[in-house]
């Protein structure tokens, strides 16, 4: 049992009241629920200890990270307990949803520039933080991506995330890394990162990312399994682009900056940041304005999609 946030929230069930399902994921689903004692909305993820038996060290990092972590655009636990055999994570309510559900049901064939420079930004921003933390994220991608009513950007999920000052024996068994967690051996790592920025730069652009109808692979760390996906993402890339309503340059160079197959040659997420393409970003109230109006409820959201899946 965990306390996270200032404001001390309740660590027994019977203090929430659960609405309808909002997302679900590998291991878990994702509730609108009630804080009664607050009366407050928030959004509680469940998870079933008995189907993440393997996980158990992913789902102690996540919720652990989500604790420690203090930056506007990274999703941040009210607190966390256990109940029965599942584990409750409860998290403010983004009534917007993740990026991919916006696109998949609004926006099939991708958003507009401004929307992807203004997304992008907000998830760089984070990312700066936490590789200044010593974090990689490891799981960059839309589905990732939270939006609330404001238009306020938030990356979640730090299910497979990774911290570079962990003892070697974690990151061993996470067969990545083995070494002393100085930057001049761990930048590379946490450039892992910016590759998924590339790739998710594309999703948004594309409304869905290269290759995502291919059952994901077991090796995820093998050279040549990496090799193989830069090449494939650059060719889909280069073969699309014109099929996208994005025509920037300065669009086509940032993502080839982020999918270079040699990690070390990939900006830092300080640098990509200083790219002209995030110039084209506006503010949080655009977004709203932009590809939120008019959006049904998440949970219906929710619900339509999961029918036609
Ligand atoms: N705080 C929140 N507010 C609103 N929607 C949320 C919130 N947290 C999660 N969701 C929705 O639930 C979905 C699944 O959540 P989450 O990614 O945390 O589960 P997961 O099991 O880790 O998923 P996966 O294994 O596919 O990464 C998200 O894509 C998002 O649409």
């Amino acid at each position: 049992m965990e306390h996270v946030s200032e404001k001390k929230f309740p660590v027994d069930p019977k203090d929430y009241k659960l609405y309808e399902e909002i997302g679900d994921g590998v291991s878990a689903t994702v509730y609108r629920a009630l804080c009664i004692p607050y009366n407050e909305v928030v959004a509680i993820k469940v998870l079933d200890l008995e189907k993440c038996n393997n996980d158990l060290d992913g789902i102690r990092r996540e919720v652990k990270t989500m604790s420690l972590i203090n930056h506007p655009n990274l999703l941040h636990a009210h607190c966390s307990f256990t109940s029965d055999m599942s584990l409750w994570v409860v998290m403010p309510y983004f009534s917007g949803g993740s990026c991919l559900h916006i696109m998949k049901y609004a926006h099939p064939e991708g958003f507009e520039e401004p929307v992807i420079a203004t997304l992008l930004r907000e998830v760089l921003k984070a990312l700066v933080y936490l590789h200044g933390q010593g974090h990689i994220h490891r799981d960059v991608k839309a589905g990732n991506i939270l939006i609330d009513a404001n238009g306020d950007v938030k990356l979640a999920d730090f299910g497979v995330s990774a911290c570079m000052f962990d003892t070697g024996d974690r990151q061993r068994s996470r067969n990545t890394f083995v070494g002393t967690p100085c930057w001049s051996i761990t930048y590379p790592f946490l450039r892992a990162d910016i590759w998924s920025f590339g790739i998710t730069a594309l999703e948004l652009a594309h409304g869905h990312a290269p290759f995502s109808k291919h059952p994901p692979m077991k090796t995820k760390d093998s050279p040549r399994f990496i090799l193989v996906f830069e090449i494939d993402a650059r060719c889909y890339f280069l073969s699309d682009v014109v099929k996208l309503k994005i025509s920037l340059q300065s669009f086509k160079e940032m993502v080839a900056a982020c999918l270079v197959k040699d990690p070390k040659k990939r900006p830092s997420s300080e640098k990509l940041l200083k790219h002209n393409f995030f110039k084209n970003g506006r503010t949080n109230e655009y977004l709203a304005r932009t590809i939120l109006d008019g959006l049904a409820p998440l949970g219906e959201r929710f619900r339509e999609l999961k029918v036609i899946v």
